[in-house]
């Protein structure tokens, strides 16, 4: 259904009032770049670039055009200033002025705002959020298990999205005295840069209200994204939703990298209109955690670091070995910055942002009661991971092994695998083996034979 200027404007104004600043942003949007069409103009200027707009066309509006306008860039500033995003407000009240509006006040109090967000001297009761991005098998999980076992004295919840048609990450996850049910909510049914953002916003209430009902007040949320997300969707629910707004703020992005791939991943070539997840990951990143250093040399680490700035000039990079980083490194940052996301991104807060992913990466999971034969898995891991080590990005299994009191944790990231004894089954555990293969262009069937000839006889789908 197609909106006219003048009822998406009373919409705009609405939102507004209700202080619904998200959706106001999309009703601002629509109506302002219907009313540039009106006016002769089928480019997206009357927003990108108003000044270069006002220039071309003003002189010849009517005087009930730039009436029209006026109002337009004022409303628009207001809500753009509900969204924090001070800087590109002005923007919007100084089109206004040149239009006639008298905005003096606004614009000093909006400027002063601006410098005060700059230096960070508000004082805010919202609870923190942090992104944790990264490439599969950067060293996401590793992470967080460092923050749930380090005595830091903090409380943190932590929200896990996995790519991956059987979930593995929740067995990664070590117990921990921080580690409880409470604290760590699991989001394994879509991803949320696509599909599930509703989910992510049910989780952040969830988190909210039981820390709420405990009285224990938290003091930061992990968002863990899946290897292969967009940040900038995921960054978008802190804008998109009233309740999110009002009780949490995005405190950074912070992207982990593995020295040894990177680089092969930031060159990957992709189909046309396909997004390049590792490059988004860099560009959004607020802080990069640069880990797996122990991989590669010195010179090797240096040209990582050239090729991540030439993405994001100004990111603080940290070198690291088993992703070990100071907490104050990547919470507490206060570093997410709307304006220099809007500068970067001007589509950032249109809704239903379209990203779209390689098709030709998916997933190929086994889930299977009963146990396996690790001779037999060896073998066949070693010779597909040396055949398809290029293309296979990120393999991981808990296994019952045939003898094995313990259960059989296995990680690749490419050709590069550990697998070792880990936890004890459980008496009243059932025995069973789950293996996630992510990668380009998996032949199933191929993986699915493989998988099968290595199971113990008597072993069969869960
Ligand atoms: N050599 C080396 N291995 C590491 C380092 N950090 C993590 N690893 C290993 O790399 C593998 C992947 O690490 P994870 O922490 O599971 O990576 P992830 O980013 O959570 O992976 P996905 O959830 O699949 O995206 C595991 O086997 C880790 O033990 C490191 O600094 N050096």
């Amino acid at each position: 259904m197609t909106v006219s200027w003048s009822e998406g404007f009373e919409r705009a104004q609405a939102a507004l009032k209700e202080a619904r600043f998200f959706d106001g942003v999309q009703a601002i949007n629509s109506c302002m770049e219907t009313y540039a069409k009106v006016i002769g103009d089928d480019t997206d200027r009357v927003l990108r670039d108003p000044s270069a707009f006002l220039q071309e066309y003003k002189e010849n509006l009517k005087q009930e055009q730039k009436d029209v306008l006026r109002k337009m860039y004022e409303v628009r500033g207001d809500i753009i200033t509900g969204l924090g995003a001070h800087k590109r407000a002005m923007l919007d009240y100084q089109s206004a002025q040149l239009l006639g509006a008298i905005l003096k006040d606004k614009l000093a109090k909006t400027e002063a705002a601006a410098k005060a967000a700059k230096e960070k001297t508000g004082s805010d009761a919202k609870v923190p959020v942090t992104v944790l991005t990264g490439f599969l098998g950067s060293g996401k999980t590793t992470l967080l298990n460092h923050i749930l076992h380090e005595f830091h004295g903090k409380r943190i919840a932590i929200i896990e999205n996995e790519f991956g048609e059987v979930g593995i990450d929740d067995s990664l996850i070590e117990a921990g005295p921080l580690a409880m049910e409470e604290n760590v909510i699991e989001m394994n049914n879509g991803c949320i840069c696509c599909t599930v953002r509703g989910d992510l916003i049910a989780g952040l209430k969830k988190i909210m209200k039981r820390s709420v009902q405990s009285g224990k007040p938290l003091d930061g949320v992990i968002i863990e994204t899946t290897g292969l997300a967009d940040p900038a969707p995921v960054a978008q629910t802190f804008f998109a939703d009233d309740f999110v707004q009002q009780n949490m703020q995005l405190d950074g992005i912070v992207t982990l990298v593995d020295a040894k791939h990177l680089i092969m991943h930031l060159d990957e070539e992709k189909p046309e209109g396909v997004e390049n997840e590792a490059v988004e990951q860099v560009a959004f990143a607020d802080r990069i955690i640069l880990n797996k250093c122990d991989l590669v040399d010195e010179p090797h680490l240096d040209e990582v670091e050239r090729r991540i700035r030439m993405i994001n000039e100004a990111v603080k990079i940290k070198r690291t070995t088993k992703s070990k980083v100071d907490m104050d490194f990547i919470m507490g940052i206060q570093a997410f910055d709307l304006d220099k996301i809007l500068e970067m991104d001007d589509g950032f807060l249109a809704d239903e942002q379209d990203h779209q992913h390689d098709e030709r990466v998916t997933s190929c999971g086994f889930h299977v009661k009963g146990e396996i034969n690790q001779q037999k898995l060896n073998e066949w891991l070693g010779y597909i991971l040396k055949e398809k080590g290029n293309d296979l990005f990120r393999t991981k299994g808990v296994l019952a092994v045939q003898g094995m009191q313990q259960k059989f944790v296995f990680q690749a990231v490419h050709m590069a695998f550990t697998g070792s004894p880990q936890r004890d089954w459980q008496p009243d555990e059932e025995r069973i083996c789950k293996l996630t293969f992510i990668g380009k262009n998996l032949n199933r069937q191929e993986l699915e034979a493989g998988f099968k000839k290595c199971l113990v006889n008597g072993a069969g789908y869960a």
